[in-house]
């Protein structure tokens, strides 16, 4: 039984990794991934200039989940090439994947020059959905914009290239994100961020200090929703854009059904920021028990596989 899958071509020899913002900030962190059961890591979304993030605290875990606003605190886009480029000596036979979004248009397409120029030869995750930039919608619910930004980048960005999505909640919703994504070359769409904007509140006071305590949900909280959204894409996209199932997976079980949605690759936030690396080899262990008790031996028998009534 194995729990291998393949992204744009490239093979991992497990499909479970960390989601963007999760223990993926700078090199040493970065380290602990790639020297634990995860199959691969991606970056916390790296902008052009370093960022500070919003003021903390900036994020809690509740007994469900977790909650934050972190703002995008990043070290900038050069010292997480250079990290993936020093890998590719280290490591040559490994792709990681890199996230990255421009705080303008003009930013995103220097970034995602700056990639097509250099020789990271991984996958390239662009994030459409951060809900915590005061004043910064997330783009992917602007469609028009999205399309729009995807056509131009397409028009020199030639490596593999996915985008991170906020959840969507309408059925026609997905139909019309769908339509804009079929109109590209995508290696993948990697559903869910965190759910954009909730409230945690102890006693009589919110949890975190930015935008008054909104912030993205994760965890328990939204695995329904991004099983939803892993599905309805699964249905809807051309075969040759993939899946990425993120949100709310504390179990091999969780990951299992983000498998049986569609999903070619599950990733871990909230549980990973509670309980570190063992989390991966933890959730790949239950993986693989459900697959034998199922008598499936590799992902490919049961992704997509869902049942209805
Ligand atoms: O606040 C953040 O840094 C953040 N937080 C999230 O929950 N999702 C995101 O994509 C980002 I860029």
């Amino acid at each position: 039984t194995s729990t291998k899958t393949k992204i744009a071509n490239f093979e991992f020899d497990n499909c479970i990794m960390n989601a963007a913002g999760v223990l993926c900030y700078d090199k040493d962190e970065l380290a602990k991934i790639l020297n634990s059961a995860a199959g691969t890591f991606v970056t916390k979304t790296a902008t052009l200039e370093p960022r500070e993030g919003n003021p903390e605290p900036r994020y809690h875990d509740t007994r469900l989940g977790s909650i934050n606003s972190m703002g995008l605190p990043n070290l900038g886009f050069d010292y997480y090439l250079d990290y993936l480029l020093e890998l590719k000596k280290t490591h040559p036979k490994r792709t990681f994947f890199f996230s990255l979004v421009g705080m303008s248009q003009n930013d995103t397409h220097t970034l995602l020059r700056k990639v097509q120029e250099s020789n990271f030869d991984g996958i390239t995750e662009l994030n459409l959905s951060c809900p915590n930039v005061p004043g910064k919608p997330q783009i992917a619910y602007d469609l028009e914009t999205t399309e729009k930004l995807l056509t131009d980048i397409f028009s020199y960005f030639k490596k593999p290239l996915g985008i991170k999505l906020p959840p969507y909640f309408d059925l026609v919703h997905f139909d019309q994100a769908a339509a804009v994504f079929n109109k590209f070359p995508l290696s993948f769409v990697n559903c869910v961020n965190s759910i954009g904007n909730g409230i945690i509140i102890e006693d009589e006071k919110v949890v975190i200090k930015p935008k008054n305590g909104f912030g993205g949900i994760g965890g328990e909280y939204v695995k329904p929703t991004a099983l939803a959204n892993v599905h309805a894409f699964y249905q809807r996209l051309k075969p040759s854009i993939q899946i990425i199932g993120t949100g709310g997976i504390l179990s091999g079980r969780d990951a299992f059904e983000h498998i049986l949605c569609g999903a070619s690759m599950v990733q871990i936030g909230t549980t990973l920021h509670k309980e570190g690396v063992s989390a991966f080899s933890r959730i790949t262990s239950e993986l693989k028990e459900i697959m034998e008790k199922k008598g499936y031996k590799s992902i490919e028998e049961f992704k997509g596989k869902l049942k209805y009534l």
